[in-house]
């Protein structure tokens, strides 16, 4: 074998840089064409085995090697000639030759994602830094990152997210499939997830979500009486109120077991760990092949990963159960089959996730706002008032017919979208052509950002001003562009619970003013919320301090 090895030509063949340049380029070729995102765990330790082998080789069966050391440099000069060349061939195609080139960003952008990880640490706010981008490059189009644009035209939306778009979800969707299987929103296929969706639609038919509403109220009343407690205190930590109910309400519609966070008035250890865990989210859904590596190493995930198991087990026991009262899972459990499929626990998260930190971050920005605009705040409680004023609480029911109650919660989804980055979709691999004539090649990850666009001149008139009146015939001239709603996304893959989500945001906003006379803490006027507010996909959302005065 030694002999082999030192007289054929393989041996020279490995040493030369030329061959082992070459290697390099190809790498890049095959890299570039297909997704490897979710292979990291593969090709990272395949990239060390591959130098490690050599290395071995080189010891054992070459007799010119005269130690450890020299097996070492020649392994390393060999790697670095291999990765220099796989680098540079990716940033030279990156940054002079990709079809992304014409469009204007920053040039780090062009040459990897890790520059949106920096404007990420910034603040954690990466909205934020995205609309900075566009106001820049002046622009509707920024590019984000090596294959990646950023687009704020409305026209763009239907061809993004509409109901017959070319493009599909990119590899951020890519989830801990190994760990909890698939879930609706991350299933990434179109054809499996038009089918699941058909029939989760049952679950929030109008028929499911009447079954629902009587655990609304229920725990909508338990808030108000927690509320009424604690008011009169100089300062009441109202988002984290927010936040125990939305949970309560969504362990319970989905799987019939509630928190309790309501109850003991603080956060499940749990949920707390969940929330935590998130802001390794950030990072992840900028640097998609991140996620394949970190879900398989405890570090820095172990929170995530136990809230993981904890929603499977959950689940499992809710499997074993007939409730009382219909749920979400009583829909989605197959009762012919004594398994849990491997999915459902990645539904099982998602439902709690995306119901409940999503109306939560809406509720605590919506008192926000009611804080800062004293006056939307009384011309609200009028109109709320005059609905059964002999009533002390306000069922959902009583609610639906409301416009300006409507108004002011789609005012706080506006200015305060719970997903303010937008969703990553990507084009077919025939490109795409917006109205405008713009040629966007395939395969492009398109990001449209919410809190940009729901903030634009030209889709909103005063777009800053919080303005419940431009969603009744009020002021309707004061929504330029419907399309540039997006809060709930739209099209296949919008928000399947919005109609629940308006439910709870009805009853609570509703019965809030109603009770109480809200401000300002005078610790805090709202700053510590638009400074801790984290961008972690939906929104980690900061506290918010209220002082609440209950109404004669
Ligand atoms: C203010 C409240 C809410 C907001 C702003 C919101 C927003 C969104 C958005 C933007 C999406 C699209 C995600 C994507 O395509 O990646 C989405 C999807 C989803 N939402 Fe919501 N959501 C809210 C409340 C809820 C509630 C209460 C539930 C459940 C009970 C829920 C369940 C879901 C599910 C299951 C999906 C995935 C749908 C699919 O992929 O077909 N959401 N939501």
């Amino acid at each position: 074998m030694a002999e082999f090895l030192r007289t054929t030509d393989l041996d020279e063949l490995i040493r030369s840089n030329y061959f082992v340049a070459l290697l390099g380029l190809i790498s890049h070729y095959v890299l570039n064409h297909g997704e490897w995102d979710k292979w990291t765990h593969i090709l990272l330790p395949s990239w060390v085995l591959a130098f490690g082998a050599l290395a071995v080789v080189e010891y054992f069966f070459n007799p010119y090697m005269q130690s450890l050391f020299q097996v070492v440099r020649i392994t390393s000069g060999i790697a670095i000639v291999y990765f220099g060349s796989l680098l540079t061939s990716m940033l030279v195609y990156r940054g002079m030759f990709h079809p992304l080139g014409k469009f204007p960003g920053p040039f780090l952008s062009r040459l990897s994602k890790f520059y949106s990880v920096h404007l990420v640490l910034k603040n954690i706010q990466y909205y934020n830094e995205v609309e900075k981008l566009h106001k820049d490059y002046n622009s509707d189009i920024v590019r984000t990152g090596p294959r990646e644009l950023s687009i704020i035209s409305p026209d763009a939306i239907s061809l993004v997210h509409g109901p017959s778009t070319k493009c599909t979800k990119g590899p951020f969707y890519n989830g801990p499939i190994h760990l909890e299987g698939t879930s609706l929103m991350t299933e990434r296929d179109v054809k499996k997830h038009a089918q699941r969706r058909r029939l989760w639609d049952r679950a929030f038919n109008v028929k499911s979500l009447r079954d629902y509403v009587p655990r609304v109220n229920r725990h909508t009343q338990a808030l108000m009486e927690k509320l009424k407690e604690h008011a009169d205190e100089s300062s009441l930590c109202i988002s984290d109120w927010l936040n125990y109910y939305s949970f309560d309400v969504m362990g319970d519609i989905v799987f019939s077991r509630s928190f309790g966070m309501l109850e003991n008035g603080r956060e499940d250890n749990l949920i707390k760990a969940l929330h935590k865990s998130m802001s390794a989210v950030c990072v992840m859904s900028q640097i998609n092949w991140l996620p394949s590596l970190l879900f398989r190493s405890p570090v820095g995930l172990q929170d995530m990963l136990n809230f993981i198991t904890w929603a499977g087990k959950v689940l499992k026991e809710r499997k074993k159960k007939t409730p009382k009262e219909n749920d979400i899972f009583g829909w989605l459990l197959d009762p012919n089959d004594e398994n849990v499929p491997m999915d459902l626990n990645a539904d099982s998260r998602l439902l709690i996730v995306a119901g409940s930190d999503t109306t939560a971050a809406t509720l605590t920005w919506l008192c926000y706002e009611l804080c800062k605009n004293l006056d939307v705040q009384f011309k609200l409680r009028d109109i709320v008032d005059r609905i059964l004023p002999e009533k002390a609480f306000l069922d959902v029911e009583d609610l639906a017919n409301c416009p300006h109650l409507d108004g002011v919660i789609k005012e706080a989804l506006r200015l305060h979208p719970a997903v303010p980055s937008g969703l990553q979709r990507e084009t077919p691999p025939s490109g795409l052509t917006l109205s405008s004539g713009v040629y966007i090649p395939g395969n492009t990850l398109i990001w449209m950002p919410t809190h940009t666009l729901q903030r634009s001149a030209s889709s909103y008139r005063s777009p800053l001003t919080f303005m419940p009146e431009r969603w009744t015939d009020e002021a309707s001239d004061h929504v330029l562009d419907k399309r540039a709603f997006l809060a709930f996304s739209a099209g296949a893959n919008s928000c399947i619970g919005q109609k629940l989500a308006m439910l709870e945001m009805r009853a609570v906003t509703a019965n809030l003013v109603r009770n109480f006379d809200m401000r300002f803490s005078e610790a805090d006027d709202g700053t510590r919320l638009e400074k801790e507010t984290a961008d972690c996909f939906t929104i980690n959302v900061g506290k918010l301090e209220v002082s609440l005065k209950r109404r004669g």
